[in-house]
């Protein structure tokens, strides 16, 4: 996940047809060979054409619906100035905490989204009102 000034860079699947529609975070699988990070860099170049530092995890391994693999996700942030375009996605939003209930996330997304109110808010105003 990329996270700018207090909003995540949500990502709207163009396909397969069953998951089109559904948003997710920027990624994808790690091939043989990669660490996680490599993956995510590599993802991140083809899908956003932008250039990454990986940071810290976030939130549990989801395991996925098909089972043959989990979904893991990091915090990334965003190197040179890049600016991501949505390359392979339908669309993309910079979504605020208060914003991350307004698209419809896939469904092994939801545990990890969960815990991000905490991360996007200002540091010190966590349970603020
Ligand atoms: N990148 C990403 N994938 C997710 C999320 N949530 C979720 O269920 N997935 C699923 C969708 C896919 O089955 C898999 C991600 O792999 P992918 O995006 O490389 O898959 P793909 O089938 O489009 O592409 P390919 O690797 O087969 O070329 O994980 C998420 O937040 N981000």
């Amino acid at each position: 996940m990329i996270v700018t000034d207090g909003r995540v860079l949500a990502c709207e699947r163009s396909s397969p047809p069953e998951v089109a529609g559904r948003w997710e975070f920027p990624g994808g699988k790690v091939e043989p060979g990669e660490t996680d990070a490599q993956a995510l860099a590599r993802e991140c170049a083809e899908e956003l054409g932008v250039r990454v530092e990986v940071g810290d995890r976030v939130g549990p391994d989801v395991p996925l619906a098909h089972g043959r693999a989990v979904l893991r996700v990091f915090v990334v942030t965003l190197l040179n100035g890049d600016e991501p375009r949505a390359l392979e996605h339908a669309s993309m939003r910079w979504l605020t905490a208060g914003e991350l209930d307004t698209v419809p996330w896939l469904p092994a997304d939801k545990p990890i989204v969960a815990e991000l109110p905490a991360l996007l808010a200002p540091s010190g105003s966590e349970g603020a009102p």
